[in-house]
């Protein structure tokens, strides 16, 4: 089978559209909702008019459905849990059976735990259930683990860790329904242990645990499944998290328009350093591919020569030896800034971000821009406005927001540390890596999932940053700006493939930039 992760389409415009008088609110495709809201719209279901069990008929079902797209028939072993997860895995055996597919089912805890639907589906069953346990997993050409859906109570006990270990050594592929079991659908995070999957099924909408590491590794392949869950279900729901995609931004993209001219598309201005003088290279590369019309390097005196001599379309001007910023910033088209990307730790520093962020306009810092306010944190978050995006990998996220014990509120999972970071400064938080998140001081939050681990290379950040820069300069809103270029950053390194250098993502721009135009219908 393929590893390919799947991700449903989105069936229309995503932002969580207003009713029309008189229909329930559609919820976006790209909302990520809690297995606590997933379990709500459950027990909403029947009174809008779809009984659990057609639920869980639809969710077997489709279960059933992308096994068979996927294997060739193959002895199968359904390990079912005691809840309605494994009443999901009652449904598939019995699918996959009647589909002539040899299956065997396994139970872990008591026949008489099963309640109400699980029970009813496991009524259904007619063949023989064996108690679960490492030894109902011979000859298993394939594994079905329906132990735990998404909302997990608690810590997988011994046994449970016993099973699981099982299955991830059985040497069989696994497809898990719902996560696979142990992880918590919530956060991303398995207390414990958890099973590897090749393929999981959830229904209806995915879970933040679906797109946040380490759960997204244990998921394998994803596939959203619409089991007909009944809109009004839905309604009340209100996602606190969404998936990145276009359908969140693309409105406020800043396309060129006809009647622009450069300066309408904004002037980005890069302040590097006199060290690693390629990573302001890459960042005002990126910033010019994006879409700002122009693009500044200021630059100390004595790297002035290299970077003109490196740079063409792209401006250099020497700042004085002091490295004070007000004669470059007199000038008030240049509307977005940036500093980190090369910065180094030189004493100056942070007079530099302090000077940037005096100036009151849209302001990116990266990398150095923030290491060098690791002993004195608030000294720059006091400093933040509104129109500052932050771009921390998790070592300066770590040295700005845990410094120590008076941190607050950046404990937890990767989702709330970076709201509480964005509410705590008041600006725009990416955390980066695989599961890179974007959180905006009034609780929006959204967490991308199309960056490839060939991103985890030198100056990818650079260039990242460079790409906000770019899109802020345009015009584009901070949080929109940020999600924008996280998403064209991953789509640029994934048309690469493997083998690619940082400064091969600027000049993969234009492609990602086409087929956003082509998503978007641009
Ligand atoms: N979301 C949907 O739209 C639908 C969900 N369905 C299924 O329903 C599932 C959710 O059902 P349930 O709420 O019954 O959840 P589970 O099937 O996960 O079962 C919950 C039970 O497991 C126990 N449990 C949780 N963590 C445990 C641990 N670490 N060790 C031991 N026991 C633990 C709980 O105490 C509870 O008794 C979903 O995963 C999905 O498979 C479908 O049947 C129908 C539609
Ligand atoms: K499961």
């Amino acid at each position: 089978m393929s590893a390919r992760p799947s991700v449903p389409e989105p069936s229309g415009r995503a932002g969580d559209t207003p009713p029309r008088a008189g229909a329930p609110a559609r919820l976006s495709p790209h909302a990520l909702l809690s297995p606590a809201q997933m379990a709500a719209a459950d027990r909403a279901a029947p009174a809008a008019g779809v009984s659990g069990a057609r639920l869980m008929a639809a969710a077997g079902a489709a279960v059933a459905r992308e096994i068979r797209a996927r294997w060739t028939p193959t002895p199968v072993v359904v390990l079912c849990g005691p809840g309605n997860n494994g009443g999901d895995g009652f449904v598939v055996a019995r699918l996959l059976r009647d589909a002539g597919w040899p299956v065997r089912v396994a139970l872990w805890g008591g026949r008489d735990a099963l309640r109400a639907d699980a029970a009813r589906a496991a009524d259904a069953w007619s063949g023989p259930v064996e108690p679960a346990g490492s030894g109902c997993l011979a000859g298993a050409g394939l594994i079905v683990d329906a132990l735990l859906g998404a909302g997990l109570s608690r810590a997988p006990d011994e046994t449970l860790r016993a099973l699981i270990h099982a299955v991830n050594e059985a040497g069989a592929p696994v497809c898990a329904i719902d996560v696979p079991t142990g992880l918590d659908g919530a956060d991303g995070r398995c207390p414990g242990a958890a099973v590897q999957a090749d393929l999981t099924v959830t229904f209806c909408r995915r879970k933040p645990g679906h797109l946040l590491l380490p759960g997204r590794a244990l998921c394998g392949a994803l596939v959203c499944a619409d089991i007909g869950m009944p809109a009004a279900a839905l309604e009340r729901l209100v996602p606190e998290v969404h998936a990145n995609h276009p359908d969140l931004w693309s409105d406020v993209f800043p396309w060129p328009r006809a009647d622009g001219h450069k300066y309408r598309r904004g002037h980005a201005l890069v302040v590097g350093g006199d060290r690693m003088l390629g990573a302001s290279r890459l960042a005002c590369l990126a910033a010019a591919r994006i879409g700002a019309g122009l693009v500044t390097l200021a630059t100390p005196p004595a790297a002035w020569a290299i970077q003109a001599g490196a740079l063409t379309s792209v401006m250099v001007e020497a700042l004085p030896p002091d490295g004070a910023l007000d004669q470059t910033l007199a000038d008030p088209r240049r509307n977005a800034l940036l500093i980190g990307p090369g910065l180094g730790r030189a004493p100056g520093g942070r007079g530099q971000v302090l000077a940037l962020l005096a100036a009151g306009r849209a302001c990116v810092l990266d990398a150095d821009a923030l290491s060098v306010f690791a002993d004195r944190p608030a000294a720059l978050l006091d400093a933040l406005h509104g129109r500052c995006v932050l771009t921390p990998h998790e070592g300066e996220f770590a040295r700005l927001f845990n410094p120590g014990p008076d941190a607050a509120g950046t404990a937890g999972d990767k989702r709330h540390r970076a709201c509480a970071a964005a509410r705590r400064g008041g600006a725009v938080v990416v955390l980066k890596g695989a599961d890179t998140v974007i959180a905006a001081p009034d609780g929006r939050c959204v967490i991308n999932d199309n960056a490839p681990a060939t991103l985890a290379t030198a100056g990818s950040g650079d260039v990242l940053a460079g790409g906000i820069a770019g899109l802020l300069a345009a015009g584009m809103p901070p949080f929109e700006a940020a999600c924008a270029a996280v998403w064209l950053h991953g789509l640029a390194a994934g048309r690469l493939g493997p083998g690619l250098l940082a400064e091969d993502l600027p000049g993969a721009l234009p492609g990602a930039l086409a087929a956003l135009a082509g998503l978007t219908g641009t």
